[in-house]
Parts: structure tokens; sequence; C-alpha cells
């Protein structure tokens, strides 16, 4: 992963804090950076800008930022960084604020168009306005565009939407989404919600005082039965899958994945091939020893127990499945386990219970 990946390792002490970590990184798609607070993300990501003083390195598909000999300044490292409230200058139009990084930005070196920008975060519409006239989730749109059109080779993105309200974060999402799609660069993202994280990132990692204590892609470490996202109860796994045939009279929708197929729930608007993101969690799938076909469940599945992991809490077990190469945990009381007397490698049927679009 070298040479087309990020490789950021460092140690440092801030205060009685310290901070402790090495990780291979993708060199495209969304990482991002879960723990609780105070487990170090900022300081992490302040390391990697070089605002920190660190001991270690750092290098962007191949590009050394910072080595054991020496480290470039943080106006030498090509990268972005977007904040909780960022700040727009306020005496200049939305567009005199998105030129600002631009002109500066020699044209051969400019990896992003001012055009592309715009519609990437659907500013068209808000160009001349002034900064005081934009909702709080227009303004970090824009100051995410302002930071593209710096062309950055990296984007660090520290807690973006947890100054916004609800509604304002679910209008920005589809955005973050659009650009996990089509930038070419890496964005690391800080986030303590998992409901932001299950929807945006490919690639996780997990911090806890100033240690790595998981990193991979989502769906592997979503699907472990020792659940570093320490979510017993809202444990569970996200597929990638496509919405492939829609039953209008009972108002459902059918999406494939890799390993199978599951039934749920699709807003009128989802268009057939589209792609999802599916959560299913560990609660809501049982399992049975044979099909079963007088039962109320209409999502049923064949998978092979992959791995038990008895008493992951008082009384409770989470099994690992694999449908085809796609992961599901099922949370089970242990006397069910027991009873079952299910073992690894044995073909059982998923029953699930609920299956929903991560939104
Ligand atoms: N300038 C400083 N001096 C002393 N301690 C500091 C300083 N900056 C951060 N810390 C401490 O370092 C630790 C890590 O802080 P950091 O901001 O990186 O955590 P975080 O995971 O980003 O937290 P949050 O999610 O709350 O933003 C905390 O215990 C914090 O109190």
């Amino acid at each position: 992963m070298a040479a087309t990946g990020i490789k950021a390792r460092f140690a440092c002490k801030v205060g009685t804090f310290s901070l402790d970590v090495d990780l291979d990184l993708p060199g495209s798609g969304l990482t991002a950076l879960f723990g609780h607070s105070g487990c170090g993300k900022t300081t992490l990501l302040r390391c990697m800008a070089g605002l920190q003083q660190a001991r270690g390195i750092m290098r962007v598909k191949g590009d050394e930022w910072q080595s054991e000999s020496g480290s470039r300044p943080v106006h030498q490292r090509p990268l972005a960084y977007v904040f909780q409230e960022t700040s727009l200058f306020p005496h200049l139009s939305v567009k005199r604020n998105l030129m600002y990084g631009y002109r500066r930005i020699p044209q051969s070196e400019r990896q992003i168009t001012f055009d592309q920008a715009i519609e990437w975060l659907g500013l068209s519409h808000l160009i001349n306005r002034m900064p005081e006239k934009l909702s709080g989730g227009e303004r970090q749109r824009v100051a995410i565009a302002r930071a593209l059109l710096t062309s950055p080779k990296l984007l660090l993105m520290d807690e973006p939407l947890s100054a916004l309200d609800q509604s304002s974060k679910r209008e920005i999402m589809p955005y973050l989404e659009a650009l996990r799609d089509n930038l070419a660069i890496p964005m690391l993202y800080v986030s303590h919600s998992t409901a932001e994280v299950a929807r945006l990132a490919d690639h996780i990692v997990m911090m806890d005082k100033g240690q790595v204590i998981a990193q991979g892609p989502l769906q592997q470490i979503m699907a472990r039965t020792d659940q570093p996202f320490g979510l017993e109860d809202d444990a569970g796994v996200i597929l990638d899958a496509t919405l492939s045939e829609r039953d209008k009279r009972w108002h459902l929708c059918r999406a494939d994945f890799a390993g199978g197929h599951l039934w749920l729930r699709a807003d009128e608007n989802l268009a057939i091939g589209q792609r999802v993101r599916v959560q299913v969690l560990a609660k809501d799938i049982s399992l049975a020893l044979s099909e079963q076909a007088d039962q109320s469940i209409q999502n049923t599945l064949p998978a092979t127990i992959n791995e038990i992991a008895l008493e992951v809490s008082p009384g409770t077990s989470m099994v690992r499945l694999l449908a085809g190469p796609t992961p599901f945990l099922s949370r089970l009381t242990s006397r069910a386990v027991h009873s079952l007397d299910i073992a690894p490698g044995q073909q059982v049927w998923m029953q699930v219970k609920s299956v929903a679009i991560v939104d």
C-alpha cells in the first residue's frame, strides 16, 4: 500500500496524553477516524498536517512529508483541513471565497476545476450570496468546496457535521457521498457518530487512549464478533447492495449483494440499479437449522457459521456467519446457541427480521 496509499506513523506527547499510532491507509475513498472523546483523533490529524510536532513518518502516495530525518512544515504539505465550524471570509461572496484559494494554485497544478467543485457541492444557486445569508449546512459545503479548490493531495475533515442540526446533516450527506465516490484523493474524516461512519466510510480506524485498536475496511470491522465499536446493542453489518427489482404491490425492493439478496422497504425515489448501503443489526437475525416455511419473516438466507463468540455479555453470544463472501452477525442468547448446538462450518438458515437502507 505504501506507494499508492498513506503511511502514517507518529509518536508524541501533548501534556500528559501520549499518541502512538502506525497506520497504512488507502490512497482513495473515505477513512473514518472513530473513537471516544479524547482518544486522540484530532491530535492524529494535527500530526498529519504538521501542526503537532511528533516523531514519525508520513508518506502520501509515495510523497514523503515526514521522515525520521526531517519534517515538511505545514505550508509545504499539500492538504486541506475542514473543521467543525470553518470560517468563511464574511465580507466576500461565496464565489470570491472559493476563488481565494483557487487563484493561488498554478493552472497546471489544478486537480479540480471550479465548475466541478460547484457541481459536486451543489453551489451554483448560492454563488453570489454572502456567507451570513447561508445556512450552517450550506456554509460547510462552501468550506469543503474551497478546500478542494486548493487541489490538495489529502483532505482532512474534523467532525465537519457536528455543529449542524439533524436536517442540515441529512441534507449534506449526499454531497459527502458524491465526494467519496468521485474524488481521486483520500479523505480522513473524524466522527463520533456511528450513523455517519456507517453511511460514509470505506475504511475505518478505531482509536482508544492514543492507540489504534482496529483498522480495516468498514464491512470487515463492523462484522467482528468482538465489536471494537463498543456497540453491543447496535452491532450489525453494513452491506453494499444494488436495488434490482421493485414489488409495487407490497412496497418492497430487492437489494442484491455478493452472496444473496434481501427484500426491504425503499423510498419510491430510489431507482432500480441504484447502489445503496444496507444495515442489518445482529439483534435482528435469528438462526434455524432448516428452512422454515411457516413463519412471517420474508428474508431467509442460507449461510455458514464462521465464528461463535460465547458470552460477549452475560447470557448473550455473537455468531458470525457468511452468506457467500458476505459476513453477517447474529446476536443470540447463549442458551439458544447451546440448544441449537451449532459449530463453525455448519450450514444454517438466517432469518432476517429487519433490513434498512442506511440514512
Ligand atoms: N494542548 C494540549 N495540552 C494538553 N493536553 C491536550 C492538548 N490538546 C489535547 N490534549 C489532550 O490530548 C487528548 C487527545 O485530544 P484530542 O483532541 O486529540 O482527542 P479527540 O479524540 O479528537 O477528542 P474529541 O472527539 O473530543 O474531539 C485529550 O485527553 C486532550 O485533553
